[in-house]
Parts: C-alpha cells; sequence; structure tokens
C-alpha cells in the first residue's frame, strides 16, 4: 500500500462525512438555496485565493524534478460559476473557520518539511475530486453538473494524481518512518480534512 492510501484510509470516516454532509449532498442532488450558495462561493474564493499563496510555498519545498512534472495549476471560476452566486455574495466576509483552516495550512508549510507541507494541502485537493467522482451523473438535469465536472476532468485528475505521486515519492517506505514523524503528518493530513468537513458543514447551516 502507498503512502496516500494508507492515508486515505485513515480519512475514511471524515471522507464519509462529508459526502454525506447537506451542502455536498446538494451539489449532487441539485438542491441548494441561494444564501447557501452565496455563503459556499464567498468563502471558497477567498479560500481559493489564498490557497494559490500556499501552494507556491509548497511548491518551493520540493525538487526542481518534482516541480518540473506539476501539471497547470487551475483556476476554479468554473467549479464557482456553476454554483450561480448572487451579488450579495460580495457582501460576506471570510468567516473564522475559514482562516483557521488557513491559518493551519501556512502553519504546517512553513514549520515542517516538504512532505509535511504537501500533506497540508492533499485533502483540498483529493477530496474534491473524490467528491466529483462519487456525485457525478447521480442526478440527471442537475444545474450544478459544471461544479462536478470540472472536478473530475482529466486536468483535474492530473494535478491529484501529481500530488499524490510527490507524497508516495517523498515518503516510499511509511511503515519505516519514526513514530513521532508518522504522527505529525497524519495530523497534518487529518486535521486539514476535518477542516473540510467544517467548511461544508457551514456552508450548509446558511
Ligand atoms: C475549501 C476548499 N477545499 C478545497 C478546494 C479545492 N481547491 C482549492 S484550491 C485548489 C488547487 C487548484 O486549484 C483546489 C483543488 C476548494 N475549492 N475549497
Amino acid at each position: 500500500m502507498k503512502f496516500h492510501n494508507y492515508l486515505l484510509k485513515q480519512a475514511e470516516p471524515i471522507l464519509n462525512d462529508i459526502y454525506q454532509s447537506s451542502f455536498v449532498k446538494g451539489i449532487g442532488f441539485n438542491n441548494l438555496s441561494q444564501q447557501q450558495r452565496d455563503y459556499y462561493v464567498a468563502q471558497d474564493s477567498y479560500y481559493t485565493d489564498e490557497f494559490s499563496h500556499l501552494f507556491d510555498l509548497t511548491i518551493t519545498k520540493l525538487t526542481t524534478e518534482q516541480q518540473s512534472t506539476q501539471p497547470q495549476t487551475l483556476d476554479e471560476t468554473v467549479a464557482h460559476d456553476a454554483l450561480l452566486a448572487s451579488p450579495n455574495m460580495l457582501n460576506i466576509p471570510p468567516d473564522d473557520h475559514n482562516l483557521a483552516y488557513l491559518d493551519h495550512m501556512k502553519t504546517e508549510i512553513m514549520s515542517g518539511d516538504a512532505t509535511n507541507a504537501m500533506l497540508a494541502l492533499l485533502p483540498c485537493t483529493e477530496s474534491y475530486h473524490l467528491i466529483g467522482k462519487r456525485y457525478l451523473n447521480t442526478t440527471a438535469h442537475n444545474t450544478y453538473s459544471p461544479w462536478l465536472e470540472y472536478y473530475t476532468s482529466s486536468a483535474y485528475q492530473d494535478f491529484t494524481q501529481w500530488s499524490w505521486q510527490v507524497i508516495d515519492a517523498q515518503i516510499p517506505d511509511w511503515q519505516k518512518l519514526p513514530v513521532n514523524d508518522q504522527k505529525r503528518y497524519l495530523n497534518t493530513y487529518l486535521t486539514s480534512y476535518q477542516f473540510e468537513l467544517s467548511f461544508w458543514e457551514h456552508a450548509a447551516q446558511q
């Protein structure tokens, strides 16, 4: 089992909660209010802008070989547009859970090694791909299909696969990691997953 498969197995309970969260099901089954979409797109526009800085920071920690294989970074405007937010989203400031998530990623990128940095970002990348695969084509005439199509596109899949490959290559023998390293990596990764779940739950509560 590769390192990323091991990690994903540990995240399974949180990932299942994400699949079952009411906003994610709302995307899958075409059932979201304007208020929920405005809140989510407002939060996520802020998040994705900040994320791109965090990604640039992480890239500097990788080898030139890993950097050179990095697929083109993606612009999530298409996904946001699919959620048809109203201009009211411009009045919604970034929420505490969002700022805390970004803060967690920044701290882990700055204070840990390249693997720790990649693991702070991985739940973001992989969970969206897995949500897309899970709900694509579950509902006919779904207004939000372009969102699901974006995160299952080959460009997005390449991006996810590149993240998995980098992490697996960095830690080829994860069973042999010192216990403290294993704990730190797992904690960085699962904390990001918990913030992903919280992001969805806050959006559903609007
Ligand atoms: C809360 C939240 N988590 C993850 C993503 C997905 N995502 C955000 S930035 C980025 C990198 C490439 O564009 C990816 C995959 C999101 N949109 N919002």
